[in-house]
């Protein structure tokens, strides 16, 4: 059997004669005044910046891109297996699917590549994969599927459309270059003909790294710093709220994560209405930096007991950092890792625009279940979001060399 690595072929190599190429073309153009691209050979490919080099590893005990620094490009994707493709079929898919993310996030390209993604580096590619709870239906595997996974309640403020929700298998595709991350949406799709369709994608950025001088969360669309009170990998119980323990229930998840995606719509003309300082008092945080309402910097704790001099609560009674915050729910937390989307304007000029909103735990029903049923009645913030889609992953722990993820679930 060919490994995997003989069977891929350096994008590094081929990177070093396309900057060459780029590198003569300008020395041509300098010199003889002519927008070149000829080549001279024996040119040195011009070193990537950071930014390109970036790689994250594909193997470990988990899979990269939950507690991966958020890449400035996603795409999430959810995959039908196809009819008449079974637990086989799809352990093969995941097979071709991991082998073809292992070399595309360390830089190498698989066999027949597109070469659209040829002369840049892996900048931070990350592809993770996870399961819907109608692929265990689907491949004759429901006495495995974990209980974790049953279907998320009903919200209020739903407004769900079915068919970009759900789906039996997800990836989520995160990279600092867009055509990065394309080149691995398009190579993973088309490592899935005849097992799998795609059944819905969505399109996410962040801020790109390098863009701020200031190291803060991201900002969001509504403007808000967002991520600050995520637990923190150094948290004593950051493993337990996030990960599957060993040994934990069922032992083909250890290691791994369970992910809720949702895409959410913000009501953004209402909240420009807004004065800035309603604005905060809807989080509770100032929007400027980022600092809680009890005062501080975007780091200080918030003190949800803290008082105004006339009496009334510094951090309002329906903010949404004091109606999620783990202390007012029994200790349930999440890992927030979100992407903002916008998907162009509506006829009447609303925007198509908001969060994709990806929350990474050990358990949904101890994350994001009693959160949203809080949220859901008593937060300031839901007069402006719109939840317009609903998909709960269970992401397995990440593959060994020579293992592909899944291979737990699907071969024992
Ligand atoms: C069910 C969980 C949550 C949903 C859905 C959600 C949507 C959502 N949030 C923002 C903006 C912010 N959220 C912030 C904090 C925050 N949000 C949640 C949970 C959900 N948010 C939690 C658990 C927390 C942390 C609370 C705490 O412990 O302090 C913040 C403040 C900065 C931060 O800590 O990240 C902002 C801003 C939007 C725009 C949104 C839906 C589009
Ligand atoms: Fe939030």
């Amino acid at each position: 059997m060919m490994h995997e690595h003989e069977s891929t072929i350096s994008r590094r190599r081929l990177l070093g004669t396309a900057a060459g190429a780029g590198a003569a073309g300008l020395v041509a153009g300098a010199a003889g005044g002519v927008a070149g691209h000829a080549l001279a050979s024996g040119d040195a490919p011009a070193p990537l910046t950071s930014l390109g080099a970036a790689s994250v590893p594909f193997h470990g005990a988990r899979q990269a891109g939950i507690t991966t620094a958020l890449q400035s490009h996603a795409h999430l994707v959810a995959f039908d297996l196809v009819a008449g493709a079974r637990r086989k079929e799809a352990a093969a898919l995941m097979r071709r699917w991991s082998a073809a993310a292992e070399a595309m996030t360390q830089g190498g390209a698989p066999d027949g590549d597109d070469l659209v993604a040829a002369d840049a580096g892996p900048s931070s590619l990350t592809v993770t994969f996870g399961f819907g709870a109608s692929f265990f239906d689907r491949t004759g595997l429901k006495s495995r599927r974990p209980d974790a996974l049953a279907p998320l309640p009903s919200f209020s403020a739903d407004a769900l459309d079915a068919d970009r929700s759900d789906g039996d298998l997800f990836v989520q595709i995160g990279a600092d270059d867009a055509l990065v991350a394309f080149h691995a949406l398009r190579t993973l799709q088309r490592a899935a003909d005849g097992t799998a369709r795609v059944r819905w994608q969505m399109n996410g950025f962040n801020r790109a790294p390098g863009a701020t001088a200031r190291p803060m969360s991201m900002r969001n669309l509504m403007g808000q710093v967002d991520g600050t009170n995520n637990p923190k990998p150094s948290d004593a119980d950051f493993e337990e709220r996030v990960f599957v323990p060993a040994g934990g229930d069922p032992e083909w998840m250890a290691g791994g994560s369970y992910a809720v995606v949702r895409r959410i719509r913000m009501l953004l003309d209402a909240w420009d209405n807004l004065s800035g300082e309603q604005q905060d008092r809807v989080i509770g945080r100032r929007k400027s930096d980022g600092a809680p309402l009890s005062g501080g910097t975007e780091t200080t704790p918030v003190d949800l007991g803290k008082q105004n001099p006339d009496g009334s609560l510094a951090v309002p009674g329906d903010a949404h950092v004091r109606v999620a915050a783990p202390s007012e729910n029994g200790g349930a937390a999440m890992l927030r890792r979100s992407f903002s989307y916008h998907d162009g304007f509506d006829a009447d000029g609303v925007p198509d625009a908001g969060l994709l909103f990806v929350a990474w735990q050990a358990d949904p029903r101890r994350g994001f279940v009693p959160v949203q049923r809080k949220l859901d009645r008593g937060d300031g913030l839901s007069r402006f979001l719109r939840h317009e889609t609903s998909a709960l992953f269970a992401v397995p722990g990440g593959a060994k060399r020579g293992e592909y993820v899944g291979q737990r679930l699907l071969e024992s």
